[in-house]
């Protein structure tokens, strides 16, 4: 398998600097996961765009679950995934034959423009629109920074570099809950900070993505051969790189010889990493982690929390997140993956059914929750995907699908 080859690499600043400003793709994702929330239970931007809803919030006594209902408010959350699941697709196009590195500025542009579009939003269009901006951002980050991050890494190190990307992303949720939790207080113009502050992942991507070098494996792809090479010294900062430049090469046409790469991933032997693979993203979205994720500070408020002390859950909620995800990322190697993807099924099972049980039981006879039972449901809401999300990256028949087949980048690619 290409993952157990040993090629000669040097750490340099220069690599870590790339694996950095990569990662900096997560957090602007994070960021975006983390701020909507927040925003949506602020008062001032619910009074200017949304001042039904803020009337309905203000005087929900009994129906709290409904205080919130606004097909446009949740346009406003759900329309940057509905970008960024269409701009996927012209992002993997853009990776292939555009290359990572321009692909990651893109991304960081739409990044910029929608954080000014909705910083500066004066209507709800432009609102809408800035989320617009801010999806396809996402689509080509999310497409173009982990193929990159898996094709500098230096072989032995490329899971651990490929966390880095989903550390950066539950990184990039806390920071901005803490946005939120402080500029909720500086009225009435929070809000347009919290939206404008997701430029600064972006500008730091933008003008990273400059000094970022591409790919050798998307150099050699697109036959800049001696560009590739010549890439490949830089990111293993050693002049004898024979070896890998030809097992990238030698992946590469094996890889150009795929005429039909769906037809392939369709075929028996690609099936059990292709549905172990399918199967633990999807159920690990299915868990609802992002309801929480997006929704923590309407759902708590919702509960019966003040509105500082509900975006002081969604900080506790982020936090936990990050730590689960070190936590992870440092028991995946001892305890392995099965087990520890196994224990935080159960995890998962016990607190989910113990929120839905609190919620249905006290929600429906009170509309709200105690302080304590409010605390409860925080602390079982702890997200333990984070360990499912760091258990499927890691997993041996995924990775070793992927590595074995060209260098670690196809399957994204055909995916
Ligand atoms: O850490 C949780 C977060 O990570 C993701 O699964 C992305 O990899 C998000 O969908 C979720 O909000």
């Amino acid at each position: 398998m290409a993952n157990e080859i040993m090629f000669k690499s040097k750490f340099t600043i220069y690599v870590g600097a790339c694996w950095i400003l990569a990662a900096f793709g997560g957090l602007m994702f994070g960021y975006d996961i983390g701020i909507s929330g927040g925003v949506t239970a602020m008062d001032d931007f619910l009074i200017k765009f949304f001042p039904k809803v803020h009337e309905r919030k203000l005087h929900a006594k009994e129906n709290n679950y409904c205080k919130y209902d606004d097909q446009l408010l949740q346009l406003f959350t759900s329309s940057l995934y509905l970008a960024a699941l269409v701009a996927s697709f012209f992002a993997s196009k853009a990776c292939t034959k555009l290359g990572r590195k321009l692909t990651i500025l893109m991304a960081s542009a739409f990044f910029l423009a929608g954080a000014g579009f909705s910083a500066g939003a004066e209507h709800k269009w432009m609102l809408i629109l800035g989320r617009i901006l801010f999806g396809i951002g996402v689509g080509f980050g999310n497409e173009a920074v982990p193929v990159f991050l898996s094709e500098i890494a230096p072989v032995q190190h490329r899971g651990a570099v490929n966390i880095l990307f989903q550390l950066f992303v539950t990184i990039g949720i806390f920071i901005a809950n803490l946005v939120n939790y402080n500029t909720s207080r500086m009225h009435p113009n929070g809000w347009r900070m919290s939206l404008g502050l997701a430029a600064v992942p972006g500008l730091v991507l933008f003008f990273g993505s400059m000094i970022l070098t591409e790919t050798p494996a998307s150099l050699i792809e697109r036959g800049k051969d001696a560009q590739g090479k010549a890439a490949l010294k830089k990111i293993r900062g050693v002049d004898d790189v024979d070896n890998e430049y030809e097992e990238i090469k030698r992946a590469c046409e094996i890889a150009k010889q795929v005429k039909q790469p769906f037809k392939k991933l369709m075929k028996r032997p690609s099936r059990p990493p292709l549905i172990i693979g399918i199967a633990l993203q999807v159920f690990q979205q299915l868990t609802g982690i992002n309801a929480i994720m997006f929704y923590a500070p309407v759902l708590f408020q919702t509960m019966g929390f003040k509105n500082n002390a509900s975006l002081l859950s969604a900080v506790i909620t982020g936090s936990v997140n990050v730590a689960s995800t070190f936590v992870s990322i440092i028991a995946v190697d001892k305890i392995g993956r099965r087990k520890l993807l196994l224990q935080a099924c159960v995890q998962m099972i016990i607190a989910q059914t113990a929120i839905g049980g609190i919620l249905v039981h006290y929600l429906k006879t009170t509309g709200s929750l105690n302080h304590a039972l409010a605390t409860v449901v925080v602390i079982l809401g702890v997200p333990i995907d984070s360990i499912v999300e760091r258990v499927w990256k890691q997993h041996p028949v995924w990775k070793g699908f992927m590595d074995d087949d060209d260098h670690g980048s196809k399957i994204q690619e055909i995916a």
